[in-house]
């Protein structure tokens, strides 16, 4: 096995493990929305959004990559949204 096929294995199981915590965010973002749409609270919460991008920008080793990982929580906090508007929604048309 040459070097990059082993780099390409360790990125085929890191993307695996990144699927499955994401499909497990996307579990615990559900029963946010439940929560919401019982508690007549709005999808969006800034405050929480901004919260959550600092948190995880302090966990980097490098900083370097700061706006990279902004940029990956406004995907995933955008994600969010979407997953949460479409279950309130088809809750509310059924
Ligand atoms: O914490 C919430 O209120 C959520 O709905 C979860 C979440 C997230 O994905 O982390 C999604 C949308 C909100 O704007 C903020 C955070």
């Amino acid at each position: 096995m040459n070097g990059l096929k082993i780099l390409r294995d360790e990125i085929d199981k890191l993307d695996q493990d990144m699927v499955e915590i994401f499909e497990k965010r996307i579990e615990k973002v559900l029963k946010i929305a439940e929560y919401k749409a019982e508690n007549n609270e709005p999808i969006l919460n800034e405050n929480r959004e901004k919260e959550v991008i600092l948190k995880n920008i302090s966990r980097l080793k490098n900083k370097e990559y700061s706006n990279y990982v902004e940029e990956l929580f406004n995907t995933i906090l955008s994600i969010s949204k979407k997953i949460q508007d479409k279950q309130l929604n088809t809750d509310t048309d059924s």
